[in-house]
C-alpha cells in the first residue's frame, strides 16, 4: 500500500554532488515499529572519470502506511538476513527514541535561552529583508498516485525558498549544509495551493539557519483564508568565495517579538545537531563527554550503537571456560558455566564474561541497568553509576586526588532470553587503561577477579529474582 513521509531526520550533506557525476541512492527499511516504518537512506556519488565513490549523505526517514479509505494498519517486522540488518535494526529503536523525545530536548533548551536575553552586537543586521514568500500549485507529476504531494517535492521546493533568503544576506549563492529533523504534520494533494514561507532566523560565523514555514490551501480554504500548517523546517547554509573558502554571515538581531523566538530557536537546534554530530562521530579513546540533559539521547545512543557494533563483531576468542571449578561459597548455585571471550582489532582490545543465569531476562535486565546496585556483586565498583555504562564528564563531580578515575569506554550487557525462566548474560568491555590490569592479570592467571565478579553476579541476580 502507499505510505506518507512521517519525517526526516537531520540530514547533512558531506558533499556536493555535480553536474556530470553519478549518483547512486540506497535505501533499506531497518525496522517496522507499528503503523510506522525507519527508511535508511545512503547517497553516494561517484566521478565518472575517476571512478572514485564519496559519501553525499546518509539520512533516515519514517514513512507512515496508508490504506485506501483512510485508518491505520499494523505492519509485519521485518525479516533480518544480515548481521547489519541486526545492527540496523536495534539501532532504528534508539533512532525512535531521539526523533521522538526531540520537542522535549528542545523545549527545555529554549526554557534555558529565554533566561539570557542579551543583543549587543553592534553591527547586527535586521532579518526583515530576507523575508521570501513563493506560491506553488500542486500538479499530478508532484504527487503520488493517491494524489499525496512527495514529501521530496516540498523539500525542493522549501530550498528554493530559503536559498533565496540566505542569499539576501550573505550577497552570494549559499550552499545547503544540513537540513534539520523535521516532521510532515500533515498532508496536502493535488489542486492544493503551496505557500512557502522563508526568513532567517540567526547566523553563525560561517553558517545561516533559514526557518520555511509551508501552508497548504484547497479552493475553499483560499477564499476564507484558512490554512493548514503542513510542515515547518530549518535549513542551514554555507556561502563560499571563488577560491572554495567559506564566508562569514554578518550578525543578526532580533527586532519583534517572534524574531526573539525563532533566533533562540536557531540556536537550541544548532546546539543539538553539533551534539550529535560530535556524538555520533566520536572515534578512538578521548576523554568522556559531557552530560547534559540535552545531550542524553545522543550519548545513549551511541553508547548503545558502539556496544551493538561491538558484540556483533566476528572473531571473538574462547579465552577461558569455567565450568565445574565452582568456588565452595558458590557451590549452591550449583553448574554455571562462565565464559570469557577476547576480540583484537588493531590496538583495540575488547573482553565479553558470557554467564549463564537461572532469571528470566527482562529481570536480569531490570537488575543490571540499575547501577546503585552493581556495588553488591562488582567490588571494582566504589561508586554506584546511574546514568550509562560509559564514563560520562559531570560538572558537579570534578576530579580529586584522592580517588584514581578510570574511564569506560565501551561496556554494557546483552542479556539474551533461554526460556521464561532463565537467561544469558554477557558483559563486555573495550579494555581501557583502568581495566588492563584486572584483565591481564586475569589471562596471565595470577587472578580470578573476572571469574569472582561473574559468579557474584549469577548470585545476586538469583537472590534477588528469588525474593520477586
Ligand atoms: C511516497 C511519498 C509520499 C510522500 O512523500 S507524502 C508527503 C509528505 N508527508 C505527508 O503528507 C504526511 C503528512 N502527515 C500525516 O499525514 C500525519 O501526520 C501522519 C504522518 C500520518 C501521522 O499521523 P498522526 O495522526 O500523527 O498519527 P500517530 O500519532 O498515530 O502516528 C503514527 C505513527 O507515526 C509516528 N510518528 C509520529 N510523529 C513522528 C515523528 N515526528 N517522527 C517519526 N515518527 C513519528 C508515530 O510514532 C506512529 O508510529 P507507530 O504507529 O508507533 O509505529
Amino acid at each position: 500500500m502507499s505510505c506518507v513521509t512521517a519525517s526526516m531526520d537531520d540530514i547533512e550533506f558531506e558533499e556536493a554532488a555535480r553536474v556530470g557525476q553519478i549518483i547512486a541512492i540506497r535505501t533499506k527499511v531497518n525496522r517496522a515499529f507499528k503503523t510506522s516504518m525507519e527508511v535508511g537512506i545512503k547517497v553516494t556519488v561517484q566521478d565518472v572519470l575517476t571512478n572514485a565513490e564519496k559519501i553525499v549523505s546518509v539520512a533516515y526517514a519514517t514513512y507512515v502506511a496508508k490504506p485506501v479509505g483512510g485508518g491505520k494498519v499494523e505492519l509485519k517486522p521485518v525479516q533480518l538476513l544480515s548481521a547489519e540488518d541486526h545492527l540496523e535494526h536495534s539501532l532504528a529503536f534508539e533512532r525512535r527514541r531521539i526523533r521522538l523525545g526531540y520537542v522535549q530536548v528542545f523545549q527545555k533548551l529554549m526554557q534555558e535561552s529565554n533566561k539570557e536575553d542579551t543583543f549587543e552586537e553592534k553591527d547586527a543586521v535586521s532579518t526583515e529583508h530576507t523575508h521570501v514568500q513563493s506560491t506553488e500549485l500542486v500538479l499530478p507529476p508532484h504527487a503520488n498516485h493517491h494524489g499525496n504531494t512527495f514529501g521530496g517535492q516540498i523539500m525542493a521546493w522549501m530550498q528554493t525558498v530559503a536559498s533565496i533568503s540566505a542569499s539576501r544576506l550573505c550577497r552570494s549563492h549559499p550552499l545547503l549544509k544540513a537540513v534539520n529533523m523535521f516532521k510532515f504534520w500533515g498532508p496536502s494533494f493535488v489542486g492544493d495551493r503551496l505557500v512557502f514561507k522563508a526568513i532567517v532566523n540567526n547566523t553563525f560565523h560561517n553558517s545561516v539557519e533559514v526557518g520555511v514555514r509551508v501552508e497548504a490551501y484547497n479552493c475553499e480554504e483560499w477564499i476564507k483564508d484558512q490554512p493548514r500548517h503542513i510542515n515547518s523546517a530549518f535549513l542551514i547554509f554555507n556561502a563560499l568565495n571563488d577560491k572554495g573558502e567559506l564566508l562569514p554571515f554578518p550578525r543578526v538581531k532580533p527586532t519583534a517579538q517572534d524574531s526573539v523566538r525563532r533566533y533562540h530557536g536557531a540556536i537550541a537546534r544548532r546546539r543539538i545537531r553539533l551534539t550529535r554530530k560530535c556524538i555520533l562521530s566520536a572515534k578512538g579513546d578521548k576523554p568522556s563527554d559531557a552530560w547534559e540533559t540535552s545531550n542524553q539521547a545522543y550519548l545513549s545512543y551511541s553508547n548503545i550503537a558502539a556496544l551493538t557494533r561491538l558484540a556483533g563483531k566476528p572473531g571473538w576468542d574462547i579465552t577461558k571456560t569455567l565450568d565445574n571449578v565452582i568456588p565452595f561459597e558458590f557451590s549452591m548455585l550449583g553448574f554455571r558455566p562462565v565464559k570469557i571471550w577476547t576480540h583484537e582489532e588493531g590496538a583495540v582490545l575488547s573482553f565479553k564474561v558470557e554467564m549463564q543465569v537461572k532469571v528470566p531476562s527482562h529481570v536480569a535486565f531490570s537488575l543490571l541497568s540499575d547501577f546503585s546496585l552493581r556495588q553488591r556483586w562488582d567490588r571494582h565498583f566504589l561508586e554506584p553509576y546511574t546514568v550509562a555504562v560509559r564514563s560520562v564528564t559531570l560538572r558537579a563531580v570534578p576530579p580529586r586526588p584522592e580517588f584514581c578515575r578510570s574511564e569506560i569506554l565501551c561496556a554494557g550487557f546483552q542479556i539474551h532470553s533461554e526460556g521464561s525462566s532463565s537467561c544469558t548474560v554477557c558483559y563486555f568491555n573495550q579494555v581501557t587503561s583502568g581495566v588492563m590490569p584486572y584483565l591481564a592479570a586475569n589471562l596471565t592467571g595470577s587472578s580470578k577477579s573476572i571469574e569472582d565478579t561473574a559468579l557474584e553476579c549469577i548470585k545476586f541476580l538469583e537472590l534477588e529474582d528469588s525474593k520477586c
